[in-house]
């Protein structure tokens, strides 16, 4: 099969492919990007293969890195732009069911594609855009399913990962996962416990954003990956209620954080444990136990704008998201309208400072000067007083 157009990003990479090829060697464009062009999606993370072995890519270009060499991959620069070249490989062991013991460089494209997870990542497209497709992955791209290339076992315990990669695919490209590569999963389901959380966790969340996330999170609970994903053992039956509620995506990895949550209904400081354990940021912790905190008040009706403010007013439009996935009648337009009239984003925004109050009280510092800044902040964005210096010396005059 002949694509018509390549994407910019193939193009400007066809000269490091015509170089390969006048050397004597092969090369390709492989992976998630040949998928997803032929998909007509955008294209991201261009990766060529080649039949060259890494030092003979290192005779071909002048400038390059070896980035991965043991892996087989070297990183040339070329014409003011970088790019990643993978020789052929073959890949053995995988006593850990995560790393191959041994990679074996190759020089058939097929023997690289044969070692690759599902059919639709093992398409290669050469520089006058015909697509070699040596495991049906055309016709499976056709049917959107996600098949295992050869025996779904041997993938799966090569690198146990792929079994989330599995669900995180049929939630970005709202794909079927077929019979046979299902019941692997389901019989291996076991092997997740050994890949490291931050890899799980990465795909756990791609899957989440993915456009038909109820479908891969639904396979993630049905194939029992979650029984063997951090923290969740013993949550499934509660799990499943995520993926009955309103269609609705997630905005980013926060608002899947707080949305579990609140379907678990965890307290705080088991959120806290449960994000933890499975390493999210610092940043995105503080975010999540945040909007969380603010969906509950939502839910229960018991707030102001105050509480919105003292959560993040950031936080705002993620819990409005929240609230229409649990159906969580709020008064959206009174609510943003009030959000929106907050006048200050901070306490640095406030039109006083502590010095001044030090000034107008004629008060030492101390504790006494945040309290009372604490409160200036809060009657102004209440909107009890404008956020003017003349009216805030007045107001803190007659609340002293
Ligand atoms: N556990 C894995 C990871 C990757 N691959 C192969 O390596 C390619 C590149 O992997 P990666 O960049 O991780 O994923 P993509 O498939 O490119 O998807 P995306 O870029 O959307 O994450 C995949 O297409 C697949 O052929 C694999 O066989 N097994």
């Amino acid at each position: 099969m002949r694509m018509k157009e390549l994407p910019a990003d193939f193009k400007r990479a066809l000269p490091v492919l015509k170089e390969i090829e006048q050397a004597g060697y092969e090369a390709y464009f492989v992976g998630g990007s040949v998928r997803d062009h032929i998909l007509g999606l955008p294209i991201h993370d261009v990766d060529i293969a080649t039949s060259a072995y890494p030092e003979e890519i290192k005779e071909i270009f002048k400038h390059t890195v070896d980035t991965g060499i043991q892996h087989g991959t070297v990183t040339v620069l070329f014409s003011g732009s970088s790019y990643e070249i993978t020789t052929f490989r073959t890949e053995s062991g995988y006593q850990d069911y995560r790393r191959p013991d041994q990679v074996t460089f190759v020089r058939s494209l097929e023997d690289d594609l044969k070692r690759r997870d599902f059919t639709i990542n093992a398409l290669a497209l050469d520089r006058n855009a015909n697509v070699i497709d040596k495991f049906d992955g055309l016709r499976d791209l056709d049917d959107h399913l996600i098949r295992a290339v050869g025996k779904a076992e041997e993938r799966f315990h090569e690198d146990a990962l792929r079994m989330m990669r599995a669900v995180r695919f049929q939630s970005q490209l709202n794909f079927k996962i077929e019979d046979k590569t299902a019941e692997a999963i389901s019989l291996n389901a076991h092997l997740l416990e050994k890949i490291a959380v931050e890899r799980t966790r990465e795909e756990f969340i791609k899957m989440m954003l993915g456009q038909a996330w109820r479908k891969g999170f639904a396979n993630f609970l049905t194939f029992k990956l979650c029984d063997y994903a951090p923290g969740m053992k013993k949550h499934g039956s509660s799990l499943v209620k995520l993926t009955e509620l309103e269609p609705v995506k997630f905005m980013d990895e926060e608002a899947v954080w707080a949305a579990i949550g609140f379907v678990l209904h965890l307290t705080d400081p088991d959120l806290n444990k449960l994000l933890r354990v499975w390493k999210v940021s610092n940043k995105t912790r503080e975010i999540t136990l945040s909007t969380y905190e603010m969906l509950e008040l939502f839910a229960d009706k018991n707030f102001d704008t105050w509480e919105i403010y003292s959560l993040g007013i950031d936080n705002f439009d993620r819990v409005v998201t929240l609230c229409q996935l649990f159906d969580i009648k709020i008064e959206y337009n009174k609510l943003s309208e009030a959000v929106e009239q907050i006048p200050i984003k901070s306490s640095h925004d406030l039109a006083i400072t502590g010095s001044d109050l030090i000034k107008i009280l004629g008060i030492e510092p101390g504790p006494e000067i945040g309290k009372m800044l604490k409160n200036v902040e809060k009657a102004v964005v209440r909107e009890n007083v404008s956020n003017y210096f003349d009216e805030l010396k007045v107001y803190v005059l007659s609340n002293r």
